[in-house]
């Protein structure tokens, strides 16, 4: 009776005690072959006699994939796995579908987030989560069918070889007391934190509209962040906030029946950091960017299929509107001419720029979810304000001149540089003349020696000063040579007409 009592105790003690202990107990002196058999039915015996609980979360459940799995696995790999101690074996794993190399097997341009750790089977780590320990514990059973699914890349496949096959499977155990925190809030977390992880390692695509009427991508390696780039401050915190609440907002939206889209328009002068901001959103957002040439598009119907063919959680970018003047032009023929009889249906044919936004309204409204549409212009009064006009487009933006501060965003991206002496001459300067981003950037980029980097820039403000002071002085000399000419002719004409 009292030894009977004693090797309870010792089991209850086991189950208490990390089941670490266990799994070494079992690699040292179990067969491999029968180590997940011995190791589930001492666990069983465990769980009856201990108060913890433990969560089978498997592969797929029949045909289908199960997404807790993927996200454990995603979720473990990233957060838990690189930093566990007690795990003796890992795997590990680069994706060519992931991999920076183009599918190179020879290159070794691999970054490192592409590299995935996971821990081997029989193997456990433990996860502390709001101060509650879970373990985790990777297994594998067999199962009598052969089928399932693999995900190869994109590739779903489905197949269906008959015998027995291998069943991958994790098990979470924590305290009985956690059950409902485990589900209602560890396992969400698990969901999110592996949605995060997966959209920070998604390699980005910006997709062209090309001669065929399809999209074609290629890989967005713009490596533009918020950070990087020169605007006035307020703006830019501004527009992060905005997409920060857009990407919240999606009960938001189906409550009150909108499309769950946002339009931006950025205007301003050239090379002042337009399409560098639509990279730094895309990057900020992790969505992939459809950049639609607008005049290559033969026809509305085209235009139909392209806009159903972009996806979820991207950006459609219309850059230039205002050289798509011709487009604009359209709309305006469109309004003011009456049809003739038997004239061939234009409608379906010309692409206008307020046809697109009917469409987007239209299609988005009933397919997808977080799109955000991009216009582009040089030249905002030159725009139809029937596009300007509120709930076309929710934010303008515009991007102007450098400024002192953008000078300073810019010095310290290219030279990591926040203070030097030569900066004051610089404010001054630049406070005084219309000088892009884009300008101050590439002098900037002339030399990797910061002082004479600086001297560059100085030397081209003050070229753009003392321009600037010439074209004045011209204009001034013209008007005054003109009322000098004025006042002549009115003294002539007094003198004669005395
Ligand atoms: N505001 C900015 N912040 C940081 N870099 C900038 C900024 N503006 C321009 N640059 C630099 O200048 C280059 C050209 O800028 P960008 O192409 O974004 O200008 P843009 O406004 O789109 O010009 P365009 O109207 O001709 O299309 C960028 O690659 C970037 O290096
Ligand atoms: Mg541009």
């Amino acid at each position: 009776m009292a030894s009977s009592g004693t090797s309870t105790k010792t089991l209850i003690l086991s189950a208490a005690t990390s089941a670490a202990a266990s799994a070494f107990f079992l690699r040292e002196f179990v067969p491999s072959s029968i180590q997940d058999q011995v190791f589930s039915a001492f666990n069983g015996l465990l769980y009856r006699l201990s108060n913890q609980l433990t969560i089978v979360v498997e592969e797929s459940e029949g045909y289908t994939p199960n997404r807790m799995y993927k996200a454990a696995e995603t979720y473990l790999a990233s957060a838990v796995v690189p930093s566990a101690s007690t795990a003796r074996r890992l795997r590990v794993n680069v994706s060519y579908d992931d991999d920076e190399t183009g599918g190179d097997p020879d290159s070794t341009d691999v970054r490192s987030a592409a590299v995935q750790i996971t821990i081997d089977k029989g193997e456990e780590v433990v996860d502390f989560y709001k101060g509650v320990k879970f373990l985790w514990r990777v297994a594998i059973r067999e199962s009598n069918r052969n089928s399932g699914v693999r995900n190869r890349g994109r590739f779903r496949f489905f197949y269906d070889h008959g015998g027995p096959t291998e069943v991958k499977y994790y098990e979470l155990t924590f305290h009985k007391r956690y059950r409902d925190f485990a589900i209602k809030s560890y396992l969400p977390h698990i969901l999110d934190q592996a949605k995060a992880i997966r959209d920070e390692a998604k390699i980005l695509k910006l997709y062209t509209n090309n001669e065929e009427q399809m999209w074609s991508p290629v890989k967005l390696r713009h490596p533009a962040t918020f950070d990087a780039v020169a605007m006035d401050g307020k703006k830019k915190q501004a527009l992060i906030d905005d997409l920060s609440r857009f990407v919240q907002r999606k009960e938001y939206y189906k409550r009150i029946g909108k499309a769950w889209k946002r339009g931006y328009l950025l205007y301003g002068p050239p090379g002042t950091g337009k399409s560098t901001l639509i990279a730094a959103m895309a990057n900020f957002l992790r969505f992939d960017i459809y950049d639609l040439e607008l005049t290559e598009v033969r026809s509305n119907a085209v235009l139909r299929s392209l806009l159903i063919n972009t996806s979820s959680r991207s950006i459609l970018v219309i850059e230039d509107i205002d050289c798509s003047a011709e487009l604009q032009q359209r709309d305006k023929e469109k309004k003011s001419k009456p049809k003739e009889e038997g004239s061939p249906n234009d409608d379906e044919s010309k692409v206008t720029l307020s046809g697109l936004l009917n469409f987007v309204d239209g299609l988005w409204s009933s397919c997808g979810d977080e799109r955000i549409i991009i216009f582009t212009t040089n030249y905002k009064d030159r725009l139809d304000p029937a596009l300007l006009r509120p709930g076309r487009m929710d934010m303008h933006i515009h991007m102007g001149y450098c400024d002192s501060a953008g000078f300073r965003v810019l010095a310290s991206n290219y030279h990591s540089l926040k203070e030097h002496p030569l900066f004051a001459e610089i404010d001054s300067l630049i406070e005084t003349v219309e000088v892009t981003p884009a300008e101050v950037a590439e002098a900037l980029m002339r030399s990797d020696d910061v002082e004479i980097a600086l001297k560059g820039l100085i030397k081209l403000l003050t070229d753009k000063r003392r321009e600037a002071d010439e074209a004045k002085k011209k204009e001034e000399d013209a008007s005054t040579s003109v009322k000098q000419g004025c006042q002549e002719e009115i003294t002539a004409e007094l003198s004669g007409s005395e």
